[in-house]
């Protein structure tokens, strides 16, 4: 398997903190590969996906993308954030268009951009609309969106399914994994709900600092199962996880 995103030794400590958040972690993301990532409250998860986004500097280690150190934010690396930090005096197209605009591409390439992504998250019908106007479904799909606006290669998910229903989150599960699918990108997903990391990685990534693994990485069986196929073995294996995690 080709290495997309190498973390190596990676320690992070915040500026006053008398401990580490994140203590000599090392991971392997490997190219087109959607990675969960699954632990307790307050263990760093966050905090890794936002040193990979170059947000954070680290304090020892590396983060290598393609083989090349992350100094800084990176439009090859798309974030997609919780709270989905949209622009609420922007329509759907402009906020998807926004950083294209910002890198001043042209008028008509940012158009047949955008006209695109809004068909790749369903939204061509809601293009001229203003974002507080929509759903939180909605909004999270015009949050996918603009994250891909800048043709990212691995595009990180932190949390960002945790506010909706779960009739609207498998919804937006069965986006994802499309998109996914059709694009060939690299995914890597926070999430705090074990079925959502089952559903959704290929592989799962599980931190438990407190018990002195920063991060294992298991294989799963269970990607994109249909919840009709959930069975005592799926139970097993989803209590597993849960038992390293507590
Ligand atoms: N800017 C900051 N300054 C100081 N400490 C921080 C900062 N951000 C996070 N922390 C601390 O680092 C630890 C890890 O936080 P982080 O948000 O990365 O965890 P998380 O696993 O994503 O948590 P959650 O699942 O609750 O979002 C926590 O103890 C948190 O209080």
């Amino acid at each position: 398997m080709e290495k997309i995103i190498e973390v190596k030794d990676l320690t992070l400590t915040y500026p006053g903190a008398d401990k580490s958040t994140l203590d000599a972690l090392n991971l392997d993301i490997n190219r087109g590969e959607i990675m969960t990532v699954i632990g307790k409250s307050g263990c760093g998860k966050s905090t890794l996906l936002n040193t990979i986004a170059g947000y954070l500097q680290p304090t020892s280690g590396e983060v290598l993308l393609n083989g090349e150190p992350i100094t800084g934010p990176n439009w090859k690396l798309g974030v997609v954030f919780q709270n989905n930090a949209l622009y609420p005096w922007l329509n759907v197209s402009d906020n998807i268009g926004f950083g294209l605009k910002m890198r001043h591409f042209d008028k008509s390439k940012i158009e047949s951009r955008v006209s695109t992504l809004l068909d790749q998250v369903q939204l061509a019908d809601k293009k001229d609309d203003y974002v507080f106007s929509l759903s939180g479904g909605m909004r999270q799909r015009v949050a996918i969106a603009r994250a891909l606006a800048n043709q990212p290669q691995v595009v990180m998910f932190d949390e960002s399914f945790g506010a909706l229903d779960e009739f609207t989150r498998n919804d937006i599960h069965n986006v994802v994994l499309d998109l996914w699918k059709s694009l060939h990108l690299t995914f890597f997903i926070i999430t705090h709900d074990i079925d959502e990391a089952i559903k959704l990685g290929n592989r799962i990534a599980i931190m438990t600092p407190d018990k002195g693994i920063p991060i294992k990485v298991i294989d799963n069986p269970y990607f994109n199962i249909d919840s009709a196929k959930i069975d005592a073995e799926y139970m097993k294996y989803k209590n597993d996880i849960l038992e390293q995690i507590v």
